[in-house]
């Protein structure tokens, strides 16, 4: 099956650090695939190449084998790629409905975009299907700036969801949660392979062995191994690079 993410020979360098170094790869539909490396080993650089925040100074970007190599971040976004930041992207000041509605609303055809929030009904429609599978229909009128850290994290998946994307990128989604919102947040990325495919970077090997079905592995910008969890947790030069022990 053709992959929905052909990333080809990929590669950026900052004065005389590249610091992503012919990394090609491909992310299969319907999966999860997890970019694992030491800190400054290329991940979120290799992630900005992908959504068009970078051009690359080499290869390719494909998203359903459509070149999008150097497209910025809103072509992308029109390509079906959807990306959460570390950093939450909501507006504090708006609440947890009108998060959403915000970002269902390229949904409404065009032209219609700016009609009156009662009737962008696909908008509203993906709005209540994403309260639901994110279980924050009861949270629906706070404000998202009042939310606890770990709501804060899933309403901003919900957010990059709710454009209906094709691919996810989540850069440490559970970062900074708590035992159990970890857990439930894990839970809940698992389940959206059923709409999305999901690329991850991940730092919790524990996570990355549950959630994973393919990990890419790098290491001062290139890529050092690839393959299903298990495999590359055992490999030596991974041992050796990311675990710190052959
Ligand atoms: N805009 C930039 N200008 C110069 N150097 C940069 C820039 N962005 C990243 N780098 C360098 O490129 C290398 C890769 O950084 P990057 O942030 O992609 O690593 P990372 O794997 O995401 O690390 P972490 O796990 O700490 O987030 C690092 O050496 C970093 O200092």
């Amino acid at each position: 099956m053709k992959p929905v993410l052909d990333i080809r020979d990929l590669g950026i360098s900052f004065g005389g650090l590249k610091a992503v170094d012919q990394v090609s790869f491909q992310a299969q539909r319907h999966r999860i695939t997890t970019v694992i490396g030491p800190n400054g080993a290329g991940k979120s650089t290799l992630f900005n190449l992908i959504s068009g925040a970078l051009k690359p100074h080499r290869g390719q970007v494909l998203i359903d084998g459509v070149d999008m190599t150097g497209a910025a971040p809103e072509r992308t976004k029109a390509a079906g790629l959807s990306r959460s930041f570390q950093i939450t992207s909501l507006f504090p000041e708006l609440t947890v409905a009108e998060n959403l509605r915000l970002a269902a609303q390229v949904l409404e055809p065009t032209g219609r975009a700016f009609l009156p929030v009662g009737r962008s009904t696909q908008a509203l429609a993906r709005t209540g299907q994403m309260l639901e599978r994110f279980q924050l229909a009861h949270k629906r009128d706070d404000l998202a700036g009042n939310l606890s850290h770990g709501d804060q994290r899933r309403l901003e998946i919900a957010v990059c969801l709710a454009s209906e994307p094709k691919i996810l990128l989540l850069d440490e989604p559970t970062q900074g949660m708590s035992h159990g919102d970890t857990a439930q947040t894990a839970r809940l990325v698992r389940s959206l392979t059923d709409d999305v495919t999901i690329l991850l970077i991940e730092h919790d090997i524990g996570l990355v062995m549950d959630l994973s079905d393919h990990v890419v592995v790098m290491h001062q910008g290139r890529k050092l191994a690839e393959g299903p969890p298990d495999l590359v947790r055992a490999d030596p030069a991974v041992q050796a690079a990311y675990f710190g022990h052959a």
